[in-house]
């Protein structure tokens, strides 16, 4: 796992947010999330400070992607409620943008074009768009590239693309599902270190999911280990995104210990669940 090479001066505390990004506060009070009336995950309350990166932990299945569809405002919540800067989460917004493991660009549209897509989508004018756009291209060391196709670029230079797209609408919130997943080691790394860096420029709140323990730990000012029943764990990073003072082994065994305890909880039975007496 590559570590990230930023200073302790520019990651001691949370970056100003960009003047057009206003970091978003999210939390989920007592939620319980699921399909078809059926709960997946239940009592989930997580706290989110503006600027901070939280990174989620739970073995396969939990519900981790489940809560980032929620706090996107994809999902209603069976109980409990997502709040957003006070108030309450019923619908997808500009400002809350996911980013996904799975190749998420329109394939028809060039790198630019996709990038430009939420400037398109606020009404910003196309010489406007474009600016910011061939800005956050470059950031992600793209700009050789803009006017090529999905289709005509790498899994990582894809996920770069997604990620300048992301940022381009100036969001609050960043939810981003196992992004890095489908990336060799080495890929990976680079891509953890520029997420740090454009997080930086932009100083906007991020809620990653992955599996990685180590990924969590590179990235993270808190780690939580989501169970189906809530949060198990949770362990906020002493200096992150240091790479002079990474986390102690004795943090990262303690994680990995909650993820075992995770994977031997069971799962919720439609016939538990509480809100079936109540029908
Ligand atoms: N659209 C859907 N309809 C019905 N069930 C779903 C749907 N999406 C997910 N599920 C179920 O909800 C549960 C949680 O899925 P989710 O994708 O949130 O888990 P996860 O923790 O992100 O898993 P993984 O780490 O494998 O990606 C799983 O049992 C899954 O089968």
């Amino acid at each position: 796992m590559t570590a990230t090479t930023t200073t302790e001066t520019d990651t001691a505390a949370h970056p100003a947010p960009a003047p057009d990004v206003r970091p978003a506060a999210i939390r989920a009070e007592g939620v319980s999330l699921g399909y078809a009336g059926e709960p997946v995950v239940e009592g989930v309350d997580i706290d989110v400070s503006p600027g901070e990166i939280l990174v989620v932990l739970g073995h396969s299945g939990c519900g981790k992607s489940t809560l980032l569809r929620a706090f996107a405002g994809l999902l209603r919540p069976l109980a409990g409620r997502i709040v957003a800067d006070g108030a309450d989460v019923t619908g997808p917004a500009a400002e809350r943008a996911l980013v996904f493991q799975d190749d998420a660009l329109l394939p028809w549209r060039t790198a630019r074009r996709n990038v430009e897509l939420p400037l398109q989508l606020h009404g910003v004018a196309r010489r406007e768009r474009r600016r910011v756009a061939d800005e956050w291209l470059e950031r992600v060391g793209l700009s050789r590239y803009a006017e090529r196709l999905p289709g005509q670029l790498s899994g990582g230079m894809r996920q770069r693309v997604q990620l300048a797209r992301a940022l381009a609408g100036s969001p609050g919130l960043i939810c981003m599902d196992e992004p890095f997943g489908a990336l060799d080691a080495q890929t990976r790394g680079s891509m953890q270190q520029l997420l740090v860096e454009t997080w930086a420029a932009s100083g906007c709140t991020v809620v990653f999911v992955t599996h990685d323990v180590d990924e969590a730990l590179v990235l993270a000012d808190r780690v939580v280990v989501l169970g189906r029943h809530g949060v198990v764990a949770e362990h906020r990073i002493d200096h992150p995104r240091d790479s002079a003072r990474p986390p102690a082994a004795e943090q990262r065994a303690e994680i990995l210990a909650a993820l075992s305890r995770t994977q031997s909880l069971a799962p919720i039975s439609p016939r538990t669940d509480p809100r079936k007496d109540v029908a």
